[in-house]
């Protein structure tokens, strides 16, 4: 028994379903893959919880896995508002291509800053292309915003980042420490995680899908946002089954309730950049005073180590620095920077996260020690390209009416249809207690009982 470090024995599950994302790489072997590596720790913890009286089983359906890797609700009657600001995308510059990555106000004020024009496309791919693309990159990035010039995977191997990248274990584990689980009475072989109370510090999509994934086994999620904060293009799809709540932690008051919220959390999952949850006050040795029996992990977006590890950075930005969007341009002999179908590299991550987070648990409930953890979506991208494909014909082009639940679910913003779970582990099923919520609709609270 340790720590999980990669991802599981194709044989340590069961897999139904066929299909494959047509992608450069191996998309959706790595959807049903991370989807194992969740059932598999879940069969661990339940074991070690003597929720079951044998090892459960798991089973991944492999063509509903990939689905997930993409939007999970489909709206009733309405439109899900879009992902991208106006201004988001790849543009051509004097030697390249560069992705701008605008969708909040303050990295949108950073770009335009830098180029010197209004929000305006034509405007904005003009004078993208006066600029060299890593120049480009650095001067916004300086700015405080979020870009990333296309590179070739031969160059990225090379690059410092890169190469400090390639360093990073998969799951970086560290600071071993023993603690001690709270007695949760709640928890089923049905509802494994019933009475987990589990702090969500995470945004947009990686750290989410994380959170999603322990409350659809019973966890108890409670996302907590800045005031005013908004995804409004992803929320329906990740807030499923979760409470979230506005806390401003530059405030006395915010800092206070969110420090009481964590003393009482059994895991604490957060996607700040290396750094930013100290510069709040919430630094490691006060996490450990508050809550020091917490599993806690945590992603950024290019590594742990190396000269961009406190980079800010996006899965659709990762793509284009690692050379993903590159190697997809030549595979499908396009003009352009291609990235992969779906937005694998937060998914897989955001997998992976809840994996290790059961994995942490589970060696706990064992009486051994646990660590941190540490995941990154750079660091999955290497995963990714090495990853072999299944040579199937079968295309998942997208998902059928036939891949949704029939019942309806009230989201915040209207009705819709979720799709069916991909993943079974013994009597325990996927399902969410909660419809998604809009974010800031909760009080700061756990919906389970403090005693
Ligand atoms: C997600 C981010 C790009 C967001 O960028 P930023 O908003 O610019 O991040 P920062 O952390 O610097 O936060 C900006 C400021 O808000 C402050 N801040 C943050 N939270 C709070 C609350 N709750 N209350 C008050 N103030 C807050 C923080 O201290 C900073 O203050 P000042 O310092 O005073 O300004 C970054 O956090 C990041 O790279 N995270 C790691 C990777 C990641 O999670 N990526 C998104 C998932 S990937 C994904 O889903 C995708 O690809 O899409």
């Amino acid at each position: 028994m340790s720590l999980i470090s990669a991802l599981p024995a194709t044989d340590g599950y069961r897999k139904t379903g066929t299909g494959a994302w047509s992608s450069v790489y191996a998309v959706s072997e790595l959807a049903t893959a991370t989807f194992g590596a969740v059932g598999q720790e879940l069969a661990r913890l339940m074991t070690a919880l003597n929720l079951s009286p044998s090892a459960p089983n798991v089973s991944v359906d492999h063509r509903l896995a990939s689905l997930w890797y993409q939007y999970s609700f489909k709206p009733n009657g309405w439109e899900m508002p879009s992902l991208w600001d106006a201004i988001a995308g790849d543009y051509q510059t004097a030697d390249g291509w560069i992705r701008l990555h605008t969708n909040l106000p303050r990295h949108r004020a950073a770009a335009l800053k830098v180029l010197e024009v209004k929000a305006d496309r034509d405007a904005v791919s003009q004078a993208v292309r006066r600029w060299s693309a890593s120049e480009l990159e650095s001067a916004i990035v300086a700015q405080g915003g979020v870009s990333a010039a296309m590179r070739s995977r031969a160059v990225w191997l090379e690059h410092p980042q890169g190469r400090a990248v390639s360093r990073d274990p998969l799951i970086g584990w560290h600071s071993p420490r023993q603690i001690k689980l709270r007695d949760r009475s709640e928890a089923t072989a049905e509802r494994p995680l019933a009475g987990l109370r589990v702090l969500d510090l995470t945004r947009v999509l990686a750290g989410p899908v994380s959170t999603r994934t322990l409350a659809g086994f019973g966890a108890d999620v409670l996302r907590v946002d800045p005031p005013g904060w908004d995804e409004p293009g992803v929320i329906p799809d990740i807030s499923l089954g979760k409470s979230c709540t506005y806390l401003d932690l530059k405030s006395p008051s915010g800092l206070e309730k969110l420090q009481e919220l964590l003393s009482q959390a059994d895991v604490f999952v957060h996607g700040y950049r290396p750094g930013a949850l100290d510069a709040l006050g919430l630094t490691r040795a006060k996490r450990d005073e508050l809550a020091p029996n917490r599993v806690e992990v945590t992603l950024d977006a290019y590594g742990w180590q190396g000269p961009w590890a406190a980079r800010r950075g996006f899965d659709s930005l990762v793509q284009m620095s690692a050379g993903i969007a590159d190697a997809g341009c030549d595979w499908a002999n396009a003009d352009k920077p291609t990235p992969l179908p779906v937005q694998a590299l937060d998914h897989a991550t955001g997998y992976l996260m809840a994996a290790a987070v059961l994995s942490a648990l589970a060696e706990a409930a064992s009486g051994n020690a646990i660590m941190l953890g540490q995941l990154s979506l750079a660091r999955t991208a290497e995963l990714l390209a090495i990853l072999g494909k299944s040579d199937t014909k079968e295309v998942i082009a997208g998902a059928n009416p036939s891949d949704y639940s029939q019942a309806l679910e009230e989201s915040g913003w209207g009705s819709g249809h979720r799709l069916k779970p991909a993943l079974t582990v013994g009597a325990a099923k996927m399902f969410w207690d909660k419809p998604a919520p809009k974010l800031g609709t909760s009080a700061p609270v756990w919906a389970t009982a403090i005693t």
